[in-house]
């Protein structure tokens, strides 16, 4: 298969060119051959003797960037004035900000949206609580937590640097699935304090969304907030990537012939994303799965002081495979990467089985590169949006936080996750199936949307919808 290269984002040079030396030929030239992809030329002033454009190019990442600015320095008659990052453009500021939903235009709207008349609003929720839900932004309003502890792949980068990641997934709340949701980024990693602090800021949310919070913390935090409060919990590096890959594997195998209960799988990175992941295989009937992080892969004679390793000694590596990574990928129908960057080497696909299954989901940068992959691989998918199968929980929270939300569920059971990644997959039709079509886009607004019923349909099942069904719209 042939898998067109990732673009990171795109810049903007501003260029003074004298007009009697600089040829604009030569400068698109020189950007192309360094591999950038210009998008846009703009005239932004022009004089007797220099014209100034910008010029938007596509590019990999900084390095590039500086590349393309030390190639066209060096043309005759040519300046380049400023670079400005498209990316970092975007998130001058922040990128959301709330709006009233309607005017106060006198004093009579102020007296009852503020006080005096806001306090029999109050008083009635004080005196029957679950009007919050009527009255408040309760009923639509999830928080994203973060301690900033596990940010996409980058680690441990502390509160503030989590905010972007955070307001992204708010973003995505609102827009895929008409969801409010607030970045909440906590300044301790202390476990107790943030079930204390989640728990203190509950009453104005219907949901919490924990992210990027790292293993083995984050099953003790999720675990004591889904005990301690009556709103659903939901930890998405765990359990929304683990419904999101369990969907792109119900197509992949399809495409390729294989069962997914017979494939071996190889699974590295052993943290939160990775036990959830393997957890909901196990569910759905995978028997071969061999855990692999840092030290190689796990098995029932290791010792282990994590006790989510020590649990995968007990639950995974039926045959005992020990090894590195690329010892044990050998033979492996399917590798699922919730890892770090360039873990996978190419001749680690090559050892694979027929057909290659290879989803490497590390963020921002994959296990393997599709480009990397492609002379052996028949399916690759990784996280990022910029290549084909995109296996991200995107796919996944905004969707599932509607469903949960619309019909006041007090949490989330294995049956709705379950019934999360098989409303996925169900987007992409049999007869759609392609190795770049296994898993439908972000975009696609069925996704939300299948989701949202397919969660709704089973927390009713397991009883754990708390709204009457008839007011719940289809
Ligand atoms: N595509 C998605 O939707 C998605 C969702 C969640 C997480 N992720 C990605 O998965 C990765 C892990 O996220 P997490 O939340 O589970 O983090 P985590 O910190 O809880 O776990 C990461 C695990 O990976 C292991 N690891 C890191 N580098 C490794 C290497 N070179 N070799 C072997 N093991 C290695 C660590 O030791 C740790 O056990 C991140 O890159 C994240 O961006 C992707
Ligand atoms: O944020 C993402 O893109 C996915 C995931 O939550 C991650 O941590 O990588
Ligand atoms: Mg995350």
């Amino acid at each position: 298969m042939s898998i067109p290269s990732g673009v990171n984002t795109s810049i903007i040079l501003r260029l003074e060119l004298e007009k009697k030396t600089a040829s604009f030929g030569s400068i698109a030239t020189a950007i192309s051959d360094t591999g950038g992809d210009i998008i846009a030329i703009d005239v932004v002033r022009t004089d007797k003797d220099v014209t100034i454009r910008d010029i938007t190019i596509n590019v990999y990442d900084s390095k590039h960037t500086d590349l393309i600015k030390a190639t066209i320095s060096q043309l005759p008659g040519v300046k380049v004035s400023h670079v400005s990052d498209q990316t970092f453009l975007l998130h001058l500021g922040g990128k959301i900000e709330t709006h009233p939903k309607f005017p106060i235009k006198n004093r009579d709207d102020l007296s009852r949206v503020y006080t005096p008349g806001v306090a029999r609003v109050s008083m009635a929720i004080h005196e029957k609580p679950s009007l919050a839900h009527t009255l408040t932004i309760k009923r639509n309003t999830v928080a994203v937590i973060s301690d900033g502890t596990a940010v996409l792949g980058l680690g441990n980068i502390g509160p503030l640097a989590a905010m972007p990641v955070m307001e992204g997934k708010a973003m995505l709340f609102k827009q895929l699935a008409g969801v409010d949701a607030f970045p909440i980024c906590l300044d301790t990693q202390d476990t107790d304090e943030i079930v204390r602090i989640v728990k203190a800021l509950s009453p104005g949310f219907g949901g919490i969304n924990l992210e990027d919070i790292s293993a083995p913390r984050c099953f003790e935090i999720e675990q004591r907030l889904i005990e301690e409060l009556d709103i659903p919990v939901f930890h998405d590096d765990q359990h929304g990537t683990a419904v999101v890959l369990l969907a792109g594997l119900f197509n992949a195998v399809k495409l390729v012939g294989k069962q997914l209960s017979d494939c071996k799988v190889v699974l590295c990175g052993l943290g939160a994303a990775g036990t959830a992941c393997t957890k909901m295989l196990l569910a759905a009937g995978v028997r071969h799965i061999v855990g692999v992080d840092r030290e190689g892969a796990i098995t029932r004679d290791g010792v282990y002081e994590n006790p989510s390793w020590q649990w995968f000694a007990e639950h995974t590596n039926p045959d005992q495979i020990r090894g590195s990574l690329s010892d044990v990928i050998a033979g492996a129908d399917i590798f699922i990467g919730v890892s770090g960057p360039g873990v996978l080497k190419r001749e680690d696909v090559a050892q694979m089985a027929k057909d290659p299954i290879v989803f490497a989901m590390a963020n921002p940068t994959p296990e393997i590169l599709p480009e990397e992959a492609e002379p052996y691989v028949r399916v690759m998918a990784t996280g990022r949006s910029d290549y084909p199968n995109q296996i991200n929980n995107v796919l996944c929270f905004p969707g599932l936080f509607r469903g949960v939300l619309d019909c006041r569920a007090s949490r989330v059971t294995e049956h709705m996750k379950l019934a999360a990644a098989k409303a996925i997959a169900s987007v992409v039709h049999e007869d759609e199936l392609s190795e770049y079509y296994i898993i439908p886009s972000v975009f696609n607004q069925a996704v939300a949307e299948r989701v949202r019923n397919a969660v709704i349909q089973a927390a009713y099942e397991d009883g754990v919808a708390r709204r009457r069904r008839e007011k719940v719209q289809a």
